[in-house]
């Protein structure tokens, strides 16, 4: 299939898997040849339509199959949640005599995210339709505990959970019974380790007596109690060096699937591994993970990246254009925007479910954006976050505005563009946001906003091998206004004055005063947005400097006329204490910042 010529810059282009992309993601064998069990197979074809597995399958599905340890590095969207599930049920399904709920669980998958958790949960509960007696569950952060030691009493096969509530368990509900497990599997384990989850996981790790030791086997612990040897399982898109301390701890001598040799250096010194020092082996060889370099990163191949560079007075007035042009351009379209921070989610998700605009001379005002817009983020109550969850899987054509809750793991169906209006930070982020699109050969565009003062962030990209092309702005927007058409003939050459961004940023300013509560929201979503920038780490401290800012302008950025003036004393004071909080409890920034699992 012939792929489409492009016009519009941001156009993705049909639905469409071009053959190319087909062979690039698609394996040439069949999931019985790879040594599923027909009637899995057969789930698989029936309940998820997967015909063939993809080349990820192909080549974890035999090696998990004979029971090695596993790290599978592969690119998002490439099927890394079924080439672990499916090798599991295929040996449970396997068991004689059956396996019952009585019997405990016998699969653990952790993972960083609830709605991960969810997701990973609902795949397992359509396979595993036709093999009733394995009984999936989730246990996650914001549910209700009772409810969910009811249901480990009755005991489930397969486990799905974020690690806090996953210790909380372990220990404090005695009837979770775990003897007979088998499987530890860790989706997207550098965001578990980043998220600041480490201390839980060799917690976790040694109650579940899944620890390797330096001279003894894991099969002298708890384990032994199950009559099949541990297998332990590390995934991610972006598997790297912080990963090599749970790797050595959790898997012993690991095959790697989809780790280039260039990745891989053998150990020189204990410290290479972290705190514990020990080795890690693979066929004799003592291997650790390298830090990725240029073209570690593994990206879709099909996925448009792009950059904007926009003043920062003038961020907001270009995001609701470039949306504007998107969601008018295809009648189709779903849209991820990525923020910083909650409030930042919630200011700008209230702004667009009321802000109503007519250009200059028009009579009648309209909503700016017809389309349904939802929002995510970890400060939501529970129920909301799963129903935004479900629904924005479902709808066609909608906007989500997030936080990083989204970035990892989330399969939301034809996602055909995310915008990081925030920047993400680490490259790592980076590779996992835009991988909510272009995923399993689909076509997909990523568009990063940058300030002129953050153009050195394209170097660190580039060094991860991530190179992103000028997104044609000013043709996006002149392509707007028979207004601009009308009273100005020449050609704009700045978007400081073009006169369709400042009537917007205009009219952006009048609707915030004449709205109480939106300038509270607006003021809020300031503040945060200062303190995250605040908070970036490492050599991006050098690129994102609060002091390269100008205050004013970011307070246009959110539509206010003025810089909040609360900002100063109160600001410092609680930036203060929320870094004294942060030593005192040992949490990372990251995890205050993104989530409440
Ligand atoms: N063999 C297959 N045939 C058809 N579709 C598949 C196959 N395997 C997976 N998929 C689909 O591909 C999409 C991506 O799969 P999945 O979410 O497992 O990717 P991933 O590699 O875990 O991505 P991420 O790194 O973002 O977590 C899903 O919609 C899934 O249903």
């Amino acid at each position: 299939m012939a792929v489409k010529t492009r016009e519009n810059p941001m156009d993705t282009g049909k639905d469409i898997i071009t053959n190319k992309s087909k062979n690039e993601i698609f394996a040439s064998c069949s999931f019985s040849s790879i040594g599923l069990h027909p009637t899995l197979c057969e789930q698989l074809r029936e309940r998820l339509g997967f015909e063939v597995p993809t080349q990820v399958q192909a080549q974890a599905i035999p090696t998990i199959l004979s029971g090695r340890h596993v790290l599978v590095n592969a690119a998002t969207g490439t099927g890394k949640t079924v080439a672990y599930l499916a090798p599991v049920i295929h040996h449970l399904q396997n068991y004689n005599p059956r396996i019952q709920r009585s019997d405990g669980t016998f699969a653990l998958v952790l993972v960083p995210t609830r709605e991960l958790c969810m997701q990973v949960y609902e795949i397992l509960q359509k396979i595993l339709h036709r093999f009733h007696w394995i009984v999936p569950g989730y246990i996650m952060g914001g549910e209700n505990r009772s409810k969910e030691k009811a249901r480990l009493r009755k005991g489930i096969s397969i486990l799905v959970a974020t690690p806090g509530r996953l210790l909380d368990h372990l220990k404090n509900t005695t009837s979770f019974l775990h003897t007979n497990l088998r499987w530890i599997i860790f989706d997207e384990a550098d965001m578990i380790l980043e998220l600041g989850f480490g201390k839980e996981i060799e917690e976790i790790l040694d109650i579940l007596g899944s620890r390797q030791h330096d001279s003894t086997s894991m099969n002298n612990s708890a384990s032994s109690v199950s009559e099949f040897p541990r297998q332990n399982l590390l995934l991610s898109a972006t598997l790297n060096e912080k990963v090599n301390h749970l790797a050595k701890i959790s898997l012993e001598n690991p095959v790697m699937v989809g780790l280039e040799d260039k990745r891989m250096q053998p150990i020189s010194s204990p410290e290479d591994l972290g705190s514990a020092g020990s080795d890690m082996h693979d066929m004799g060889q003592p291997l650790k993970i390298t830090s990725p370099s240029a073209g570690d990163y593994i990206l879709p191949a099909q996925l448009i990246q792009r950059y904007v560079k926009v003043p920062c007075n003038l961020r907001l007035a270009v995001l609701l254009s470039i949306l504007k042009h998107l969601l008018e351009r295809e009648a189709s379209s779903k849209i991820v925007v990525f923020f910083s921070t909650c409030d930042a989610v919630d200011f700008h998700y209230s702004l667009l479910s009321k802000f109503q605009y007519s250009q200059p001379e028009a009579e009648v005002k309209q909503m700016f954006l017809k389309c349904k817009t939802f929002r995510l983020h970890g400060n939501m109550k529970q129920e909301d976050r799963r129903i935004t969850f479900q629904a924005f899987k479902a709808e066609k054509f909608a906007l989500l505005f997030s936080t990083d809750v989204a970035a990892r793991g989330l399969d939301f169906p034809k996602v055909k563009c995310i915008i990081q209006y925030d920047s993400p930070g680490e490259a790592t982020e980076y590779v996992h946001r835009v991988g909510r699109t272009a995923r399993l050969g689909q076509k997909g565009v990523a568009l990063l906003f940058l300030q002129p003062v953050e153009m050195d962030y394209l170097q660190h990209l580039e060094k991860h091998g991530v190179p992103l092309t000028d997104y044609p702005l000013l043709k996006v927007l002149d392509g707007f206004s028979s207004y601009v058409q009308k009273h100005h003939r020449k050609k704009f050459i700045f978007i400081e004055s073009h006169p369709w961004v400042l009537s917007l940023q205009k009219a952006l300013e009048a609707f915030i005063l004449a709205e109480s509560n939106m300038k509270e929201l607006a003021k809020n979503a300031f503040c945060s947005w200062v303190r995250a920038y605040t908070a970036h780490r490492g050599e991006l401290k050098t690129i994102f400097m609060v002091k390269k800012l100008h205050l004013g302008h970011v307070a246009k950025s959110f539509a206010l006329k003025e810089q909040p003036s609360l900002v100063g004393k109160s600001f410092q004071k609680e930036t203060k204490k929320r870094k004294r909080n942060e030593k005192q409890k040992g949490l990372s920034k990251k995890r205050k910042v993104i989530s409440k699992t």
